[in-house]
């Protein structure tokens, strides 16, 4: 069986303020903090001012090599290939440059603001959380994906996407979804949540450093340790399933990550949703374009669907039932500029926020997410989960594999079992959390 829709044992726990203008503020100014306890408002924002650091890899060695591929990933004009050799300088050696004032976006003015107090600094005492969100954006404006001509909307990790999505590696988990068909009801169930749950560790910006992704060698890699079956430092799964009984007309809105071999179990478990009737409506949230290599956009939403109903099997029925429920506006894609905003949530628009609060539950996939959630800083691990997501405007769920610094809510003695084992359980994606605050 495809090692994503293993039976993970659940109970196994062994194993910026970036904001330098807030351009999506909150009406009434207020802070969001609901809670009785205070989180530690001192907790140091990460930046990529620390030698050996996670961040700090990232900016030196993630983002170069990541330029490098995408540059040999298409045939871009001179033009291009002088911009991205600019940025790669600028990141290794320069400060951060405002975006260029040619540039044809409608954002420009947000990054302005955005960007107040970093620009002309260098990219390591920037916000790692900004830095990194400006890094993608600028990745994009050197390859011409906002410009008027004709590399206009050509997502430049797309080849790296498409690989993955070839795969043999996702025929071999889409064949797998077979094996669940028998299963009891609440395995299966949890079978699919922890599907998607580890459907998180397959991310292509996470394999750029072990020299992937490339357009032939993509989505492999990612899936095998043992510790996959073992790593949930938290587990909340049964309130997620509390906040979704059957039968209930609940909307449930789910802010996807990762395209290819994310998306497609969390499409999976969108379906098993609706069609055991925890929800009446699902609300799939997307990015408005590439980001964070393989962040899916709706483009990418319609290559799984089209995958999933080319597939025989179990997997076709579900691709076909999602067409479906696309068609009936059961099933919703939606995306909002915010979702590429250097913003914690905190900082979520009322527009975003009135949606949020209309879902009985808000899944939140993902690394970038849960950072945005409970704000990127070296937060003691045992803080709150429930205190720092007091502001979200409902129920809410993050369900990530962690691949950066930042965790919470883990039980004192989890905390102490997991600094002596030695490993980088951090970072190395060999962990995963899901943690729900009702
Ligand atoms: O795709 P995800 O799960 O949001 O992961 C994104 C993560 O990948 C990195 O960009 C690099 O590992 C992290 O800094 C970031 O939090």
């Amino acid at each position: 069986m495809g090692s994503q829709y293993r039976n993970h044992t659940s109970d196994d726990a062994r194993g910026s303020d970036t904001v330098a203008a807030n351009a999506f503020p909150a009406p009434d100014g207020r802070t969001g903090r609901g809670s009785g306890r205070i989180p530690d408002p001192g907790a140091p924002v990460i930046r990529g001012d620390r030698p050996g650091s996670f961040a700090r890899g990232v900016l030196t060695e993630r983002h170069p090599a990541l330029i490098r591929q995408v540059r040999g990933a298409f045939p871009y004009g001179p033009r291009q290939g002088r911009a991205l050799d600019a940025l790669l300088d600028e990141i290794t050696d320069g400060v951060v440059e405002p975006l260029d004032a040619s540039g044809h976006a409608s954002d420009h003015e947000l990054w302005s603001a955005w960007g107040r107090g970093h620009f002309g600094r260098s990219w390591f005492d920037v916000p790692f959380l900004w830095a990194e969100s400006y890094f993608y954006r600028r990745l994009l404006a050197a390859t011409e994906y906002f410009g008027v001509g004709p590399w206009q909307g050509v997502d430049p990790f797309a080849p790296f996407k498409e690989a993955e999505l070839r795969s043999e590696t996702v025929d071999e988990e889409i064949r797998a979804l077979d094996a669940l068909a028998d299963m009891p009801a609440g395995d299966r169930a949890t079978a699919l949540l922890h599907a998607s749950l580890w459907g998180n560790r397959a991310d292509l910006g996470f394999l750029v450093s072990a020299g992937k992704p490339t357009p032939d060698s993509t989505g492999t890699g990612t899936e095998t340790g043992t510790s996959a079956g073992s790593g949930l430092v938290a587990d909340d799964s049964a309130l997620l399933w509390h906040l979704l009984p059957a039968g209930a007309r609940a909307t449930v809105a789910v802010v996807a990550d990762n395209a290819g071999r994310e998306l497609i179990p969390d499409l999976v478990l969108v379906d098993h949703f609706l069609e055991r009737r925890h929800a009446e409506r699902v609300v799939l949230h997307v990015k408005p374009y590439p980001y964070y290599v393989s962040d899916a956009t709706t483009a990418d939403v319609v290559d799984c669907l089209r995958r999933l109903t080319r597939a025989s099997g179990g997997a076709g029925a579900i691709g076909e039932r999602l067409w479906d429920a696309m068609a009936t506006g059961r099933l919703e894609v939606r995306t909002h500029p915010f979702f590429c905003a250097p913003l914690p949530y905190e900082k979520m628009p009322e527009d975003l926020r009135e949606e949020f609060a209309s879902a009985a539950v808000t899944v939140l996939k993902g690394d970038l997410n849960y950072r945005r959630l409970v704000g990127d800083r070296r937060w003691e691990a045992t803080t709150q989960f429930a205190d720092l997501t007091a502001y979200f405007p409902g129920p809410v769920a993050a369900l990530r594999t962690l691949k950066s610094d930042v965790v919470v809510g883990l039980e004192e003695q989890t905390l102490n079992t997991l600094e002596r084992s030695g490993e980088a359980w951090r970072t190395s994606g060999t962990h995963a959390l899901v943690q729900v605050r009702q």
